[in-house]
């Protein structure tokens, strides 16, 4: 499968009230990954949301990505998202097997990306590129990186942080292949803006 498309993240506050159903307008509109992002201990709810978003993915034919959490991951059989501090990717890959989606955080370095890749990793996520409300702490990433990035590595590569419709264009141009986004893509305030946000992002791709 072709890694190249939007690259949806849900964030559990911005959601509040509204996940499955602003989930689903995403989805409607075309997401390549979905990423289950819960920062929370509260181990119920994440399994019982996560399960809920597996069943969706399959409606909509789209891949789950669990965030830091590979035991969970294993448990619903989908995709995993690794940073840096969230321990190594070797055996996680033995854990999950050869088919999945194992994606890794190099903020802005390429090194770390290459290793990455050694060690297995399906994509690699460098950020953040913009000014981000929902991580703002994340060190920066610039457009050059990019460049040197495609040049070197022959894997999908991510992009996330601050990604809206009206910044992506130049992402794309530097050979992302996905974009990666929260607040751009759910800080609507409708699904049916969700769902043509969605559509925006994916004819990025087409150009
Ligand atoms: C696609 C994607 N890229 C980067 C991250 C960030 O991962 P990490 O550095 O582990 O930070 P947290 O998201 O766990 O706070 C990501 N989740 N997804
Ligand atoms: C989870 C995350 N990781 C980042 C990194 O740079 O590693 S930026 C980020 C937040 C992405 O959300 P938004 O699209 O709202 O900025
Ligand atoms: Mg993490």
């Amino acid at each position: 499968m072709k890694l190249r498309g939007l690259y949806a993240i849900t964030d559990s506050q911005l959601l509040a009230g509204k996940f499955l159903s602003y989930v689903e307008a995403a989805l409607e509109g075309g997401v390549t990954l979905l990423q289950y992002r819960d920062k929370s201990t509260d181990e119920a709810r994440r399994l019982r949301e996560a399960e809920a978003l597996r069943d969706l993915c399959e409606r909509y034919k789209t891949q789950l990505i669990i965030n830091d959490d590979a035991e969970l991951a294993a448990r619903l059989n989908v995709g995993v998202h690794l940073g840096q501090t969230d321990g190594p990717l070797m055996p996680v890959r033995a854990l999950l097997g050869r088919q999945a989606i194992i994606g890794s955080t190099c903020h802005a370095q390429v090194e770390l990306a290459e290793q990455a890749a050694k060690e297995g990793a399906s994509y690699v996520a460098f950020g953040r590129f913009f000014n981000s409300n929902t991580k703002p702490g994340a060190p920066a990433c610039s457009l050059e990186l990019l460049d040197q990035a495609r040049s070197k590595l022959h894997l999908p590569i991510c992009a996330i942080g601050g990604i809206t419709l009206d910044n992506a264009a130049p992402l794309v141009a530097h050979g992302v292949d996905l974009l990666a986004v929260v607040q751009g893509l759910f800080g609507a305030e409708s699904t049916a803006e969700v769902t043509r946000r969605a559509r925006a992002f994916n004819e990025l791709f087409k150009s």
